[in-house]
């Protein structure tokens, strides 16, 4: 089937090296690296912000060219920053993300996201995790074919950590692609691909009982596993 997603020659100066990749409809693929391995960098010249280098297209749409009005429906962007500078309430936050107004999916998304009694309150005066699901609540409002996620789970409780996967795995079955920084490798068993930078390079593509049995992970996060537990490489 063709990718939903193509990126030729994405790059970021010395942040990311040049690469191509493409993001199937379905799929829930999850970026992975040490800290400064250019997870954010990849995302975010994905989503044509800080004058990436190479082309992307979703569903053959170049996205430096689409118009503004028609960028929600084909991406879903969640930056790693949580900050808000603006008190805006968080119901007219989640419907910053929509083209048109619906009234009817910023309810559904609310409720969804346990943020209904919140939905009045500036989003500046919310805890870190009830931000976070605000701002990505935002980023599904409009169903877009492609979303990039940066760190969507960090800050999470366990229950809501569980819960945001199953609504990505969602988006996913509905006919998304999904592509998700994170940091908590135990969770990678969710993810039907995995990517992993070290270095501004892509290092390993494939699925993820390749990448944690492979032989670089350890070298890629100096790191081994013991047990449940991570423990440092032995040299
Ligand atoms: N605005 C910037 N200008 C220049 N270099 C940057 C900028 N932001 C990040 N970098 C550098 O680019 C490299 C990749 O950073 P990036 O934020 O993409 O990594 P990351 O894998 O997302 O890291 P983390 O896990 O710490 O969030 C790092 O060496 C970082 O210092």
């Amino acid at each position: 089937m063709k990718p939903l997603l193509v990126a030729t020659s994405l790059s970021m100066g010395e942040r990311l090296a040049p690469l191509d990749l493409s993001l199937s409809a379905g799929t829930l693929t999850a970026a992975i690296g040490p800290n400064g391995s250019g997870k954010t960098s990849l995302l975010r010249s994905l989503a044509r912000i800080d004058r990436p280098g190479g082309a992307v297209s979703i569903m053959d749409e170049d996205l430096d060219s689409v118009p503004p009005a028609r960028r929600p429906a084909l991406l879903g962007f969640l930056p790693a920053a949580r900050e808000m500078i603006w008190p805006i309430a968080v119901r007219d936050l989640v419907g910053l993300g929509l083209a048109q107004p619906d009234e009817r999916r910023v309810a559904d998304l609310l409720r969804e996201l346990e943020l209904d009694e919140l939905a009045d309150r500036p989003a500046d005066r919310l805890s870190t995790g009830e931000r976070a699901r605000a701002l990505l609540a935002r980023a599904l409002a409009p169903r877009p074919a492609v979303l990039l996620l940066d760190e969507p789970l960090s800050n999470l409780d366990p229950y809501w950590v569980v819960t945001i996967l199953q609504l990505l795995r969602d988006a996913a079955e509905a006919g998304a692609a999904v592509l998700l920084s994170l940091h908590d490798l135990h969770l990678l068993d969710t993810f039907d691909r995995v990517l992993m930078l070290n270095a501004g390079q892509l290092v390993e593509d494939g699925p993820p009982k390749q990448i944690l049995h492979g032989p670089s992970l350890a070298d890629t996060f100096r790191v081994e596993a013991s047990g449940p537990r991570w423990r440092l490489r032995r040299a």
